[in-house]
């Protein structure tokens, strides 16, 4: 790159004060970046044990997060450290005592969608980013529209379901499955299927999502389940490779040549082809206005309505559509299989068959009290939320939460200063396994918050409540909007797993297998395989 433009400059000697301009402006925003870095007057925990490469931050920093726990956050103060992305600043932990205070600090000061603008590179990398009016239709339509789902949900969760982990002989043969079937006489399935169970969950979750904040014609097409479930990882891969050959003043460029980001913005621009029918429909059935024609209930119309209402200024085209639906997928799709995976792994470990059983007897008692899985029915499942809930304590999926980033220089009352830019944090597992707010937190307690529900507040204590201390759905004005409707989603999976299916590991051991790390994330083993076969009435 040096050489060319050498070669140009010698060629046409006005570029060099072209040149000679990006060379100050790179100087100046590396001495600005280095500053601010400087500023933040915080202890800087390291490795040093005499391996502090970067290498380490990405597959070990759940060590540290440990040590940062008990030296600093557990005693009130915030700790940085090195950020494994190394062009960003480092990394801020705050302890609990600054939550109520990031919560209540506005978006213009301490923002969640500067954060992920920063951590993803978005404005290079073409990363749908988070719109207000996308986060506003979730916190206001999903949730006034939520008990009418469940009928729909309920059915789409079985046809999903069966087709993707088939049950009988003839459903095997129908589909592909390869293994010989050694009873297809009886239309009970004697075999066990091995599969990998996390693509298989992210198809299940995705159809589900895409009808719900989607539409029904979306959650059949395989062409957009696939960019949804796909979106979060091209995203992902397209910032890491931008990162880690472009110098950041170059990266405007990217989307022009380099391959990755093109995927990024190739997937974004189909998705609004396939949006664009469907939108016009919508909008044309809207501006008809006929009162007879029962509107669909889903995300893409509350959108078209959102829009519609704030009048000419603000058009619904098939490209902003395509951003809100990506951002949903990148918001629902992968946290709840990952969720799901995980609460599957300690269902099925031979540990918990004993509870395993309960959870059984809970889903029928409640099954033949309501008939059908409706919002009230859901709710019930008070064994299965708690067991969900300790799962999660012990196996949750990700170290940090609450994730902020400062977009103006900003001082807490106490004095701590946040140089603009700063990305803070909390540390979601501290808590979680600190015995003062969890006593006994190595044991797995099935019934743990079910007990707190029952002696404390029954509103509290909900695999989606919010509280400072288990912060799986965040914090503040920006928490989960959908946390309800996701928590009931899993549970409708589940349902239907535990009832329907046999599920065991396809292993010698009969355990739960560890997890899988990378930086702050924490995910359930993606290599696992399980055998599932047909329920038999026992
Ligand atoms: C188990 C699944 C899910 C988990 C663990 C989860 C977790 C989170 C977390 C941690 C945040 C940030 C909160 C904060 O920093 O304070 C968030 C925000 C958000 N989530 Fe979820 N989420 C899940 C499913 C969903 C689903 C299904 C949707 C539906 C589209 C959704 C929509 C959103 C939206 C719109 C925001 C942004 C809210 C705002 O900025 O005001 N999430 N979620």
């Amino acid at each position: 790159m040096l050489r060319d433009l050498t070669a140009a400059v010698q060629a046409h000697p006005a570029l060099s004060i072209v040149v000679l301009g990006i060379a100050a402006f790179v100087a100046w925003a590396g001495r600005v970046r280095h500053r601010a870095s400087r500023e933040l007057k915080l202890p800087f925990l390291r490795f040093e044990d005499g391996d502090d490469s970067r290498q380490r931050y990405v597959t070990d920093s759940g060590t540290l997060f440990k040590i940062g726990y008990e030296k600093y956050l557990r005693h009130g103060q915030a700790f940085k450290m090195r950020n494994y992305i190394d062009e960003l600043p480092p990394q801020v932990y705050l302890p609990l005592k600054y939550l109520d205070e990031v919560k209540s600090a506005p978006q213009a000061k301490l923002s969640f969608p500067y954060f992920s603008l920063l951590l993803f590179s978005q404005d290079h990398t073409g990363m749908a980013k988070q719109t207000d009016e996308a986060a506003h239709v979730i916190r206001t339509d999903l949730i006034r529209n939520q008990p009418f789902l469940y009928p729909g949900l309920e059915a789409e969760r079985a046809a999903v379901i069966d087709e993707k982990l088939p049950r009988t002989p003839g459903e095997w043969q129908r589909r592909g499955h390869v293994k010989t079937v050694q009873n297809s006489s009886a239309y009970t399935s004697v075999e066990w299927q091995s599969v990998n169970p996390y693509p298989i969950l992210a198809y299940i979750i995705a159809r589900l999502a895409a009808k719900t904040t989607g539409s029904a014609e979306l959650s059949r097409n395989d062409e957009w389940l696939g960019i949804m479930i796909g979106v979060t990882q091209t995203s992902m891969v397209a910032a890491h490779a931008l990162r880690a050959s472009w110098p950041w003043w170059t990266r405007w460029v990217a989307r022009y040549v380099f391959p990755p980001v093109k995927k990024v913005l190739a997937d974004r621009a189909r998705a609004a082809e396939i949006l664009r029918p469907i939108l016009e429909e919508r909008v044309a059935a809207l501006h008809a206005d006929d009162e007879k024609s029962e509107r669909p209930n889903d995300g893409i119309q509350w959108l078209v309505e959102y829009y519609h209402a704030r009048g000419k200024g603000a058009r619904l085209t098939p490209e902003l559509l395509a951003q809100n639906q990506l951002f949903y997928a990148m918001a629902a799709i992968h946290s709840s299989t990952a969720i799901l995976l995980s609460v599957l792994y300690d269902l099925i470990d031979e540990r918990h068959a004993h509870i395993k059983a309960e959870l059984i007897d809970e889903i029928d008692q409640v099954h033949k009290e309501f008939g059908s899985w409706s919002r009230q029915a859901v709710s019930k499942l008070v064994k299965l939320d708690s067991f969900m809930k300790e799962s999660q304590r012990i196996h949750y999926v990700g170290h940090a939460r609450v994730t902020r980033a400062a977009k103006v220089p900003y001082t807490f009352k106490d004095g701590l200063h946040l140089p603009q830019g700063t990305m803070i944090q909390f540390l979601h597992s501290g808590p979680l396994q600190d015995p003062d707010y969890f006593p006994d937190p190595e044991t797995f307690d099935p019934w743990r918050f079910l007990r707190k529900r029952q002696e404390g507040d029954p509103n509290k204590f909900q695999f989606a409540s919010l509280s400072d201390t288990e912060t799986t759905f965040g914090a503040g004005f920006h928490a989960c909007p959908a946390r309800n409707y996701a928590s009931d989603v899993m549970k409708l999976v589940l349902v239907y797993l535990l009832t329907k299916y046999e599920i065991k590991y396809d292993s010698d051991s009969r355990r739960r297998p560890p997890e899988t790390a990378h930086d702050s994330a924490t995910m359930p083993n993606l290599a696992t395989q399980i055998l599932y076969r047909e329920r038999r009435a026992s």
